[in-house]
């Protein structure tokens, strides 16, 4: 009889906890005030880029607020005539080839200006600005494979707001082009993929960087990892929609799932070229999108530890390529800490923990070369910044390009 009395009032103290704490947590919940992540997204970087930007702040604010551009990489593996002569119909241009005139005219006006002495002096003619031999070799390399690129990407001219259509399939049932930000491929054009290279893409998902690479016709061998498996998944599908069967088989293309902080120990000193296109604060998406968003109360801890994370993946991918290789840093952010900071911390780390010792690459000849598409930030010390505006809405697209020497 008092067993039976002592579990009835067991069971009657369970039900009270239970009703106080559900009533508190209830009351808790109704009476937070709710203010959405994309809100506290701009709080914060108003007080932070508004210092880091100071007067540019206020139009690439507006432009982030604004609908972003797009540009169609054109599937190299589909009926390209064809899609050629769709986009160009759409009065959208290759911004690849453009940029590629623009460097045989510069070029060739260097050559008048050395022979001639200054002929053109309306136009700049120091392409490789002001630089020591083993730059100015550096830069003359870059933008001469650069003129080779094999990418193709369409955008609309600047001020001209026009949208592409979805990508159909063609008659050999690849989609026809990927629709991108533009300036997502700056750090694979960056990356300067030689033929015949062995290339890991360390955060690889969905795939628009991996596919650019892969575009590039020059990998050998292509290692595309990403730690999550449902972005994986997605890398998949883009890989099966672009990419001919053959072109994707097991010695020319892995998928992986792993966590790319860990490459440095797995395959040290392997790769020609490493692209770290690590996780971000998205800028973008974090001011317009409330799903995944970063700047959820409950990821205010794993937003706070991104540039360790990024530091990590960075310094990973400094050990995997091997020395003379080039590793390629990436984010779409304009935080000053993930960007040039991650890099000079990585460069230390990587020397003081594992005796890897690299050298950022000068790689201001982009601004020079796209500044009819993009919109750079002039001053940053290390890397390149596309800096969104309203009238080349891409970005922001951080870059930096770091070589191995030992
Ligand atoms: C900016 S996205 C990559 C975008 C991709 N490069 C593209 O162009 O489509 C960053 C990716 O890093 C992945 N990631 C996060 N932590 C990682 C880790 N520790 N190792 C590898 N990948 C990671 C995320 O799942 C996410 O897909």
């Amino acid at each position: 009889m008092s067993a039976c009395r002592g579990f009835l009032l067991r069971r009657i103290n369970d039900s009270c906890l239970t009703f106080r704490r559900h009533k508190f947590k209830k009351k808790w919940a109704t009476t937070l005030p709710k203010i959405p992540c994309s809100r506290l997204a701009l709080q914060y970087f108003d007080i932070n880029y508004s210092m880091q930007f100071g007067d540019l702040w206020p139009s690439i604010r507006i432009s982030l607020l604004t609908e972003q551009k797009y540009g169609a990489l054109v599937n190299n593996f589909s009926h390209k005539e064809t899609v050629l002569n769709n986009l160009s119909a759409l009065k959208a241009k290759d911004f690849i080839s453009e940029a590629q005139s623009v460097i045989s005219l510069l070029q060739t006006q260097n050559n008048v200006d050395t022979s001639e002495k200054m002929v053109f002096t309306e136009v700049p003619l120091n392409l490789v600005g002001e630089k020591n031999d083993a730059e100015q070799t550096q830069a003359t390399n870059l933008l001469s494979s650069l003129s080779n690129s094999k990418l193709t990407c369409f955008t609309f001219s600047r001020g001209d707001i026009s949208r592409f259509p979805q990508s159909r399939s063609d008659c050999f049932g690849l989609l026809e082009y990927y629709l991108m930000d533009a300036a997502s491929l700056l750090p694979v054009l960056a990356l300067d993929i030689q033929h015949g290279h062995s290339v890991l893409d360390l955060c690889a998902a969905p795939g628009g960087k991996t596919l650019a690479l892969l575009q590039t016709e020059n990998c050998q061998y292509l290692a595309a990892n990403d730690l999550s498996t449902s972005r994986s998944s997605r890398l998949h599908r883009v890989l099966h929609s672009y990419v001919p069967r053959d072109q994707r088989a097991e010695h020319k293309v892995r998928i992986t799932s792993w966590d790319g902080r860990l490459w440095g120990d797995l395959e040290a000193s392997t790769y020609d070229r490493v692209l770290v296109d690590v996780p971000c604060t998205t800028d973008r998406h974090s001011l317009l999108e409330e799903e995944n968003n970063i700047f959820h109360r409950i990821r205010t801890k794993q937003r706070q530890m991104l540039p360790l994370l990024q530091t990590e993946l960075l310094v990973s991918g400094l050990r995997a390529v091997r020395p003379g290789g080039e590793v390629v840093y990436s984010t779409c952010s304009l935080s000053q800490l993930q960007n040039e900071c991650v890099v000079q911390r990585a460069i230390e780390l990587a020397a003081t923990d594992h005796g890897v010792l690299v050298k950022p690459q000068d790689l201001s000849c982009f601004r020079e070369v796209f500044k009819n598409t993009f919109n750079f930030f002039q001053d940053c010390r290390v890397g390149e910044l596309v800096v969104p505006h309203l009238t080349a809405n891409f970005g922001p697209m951080f870059f930096c390009k770091l070589l191995r020497i030992k």
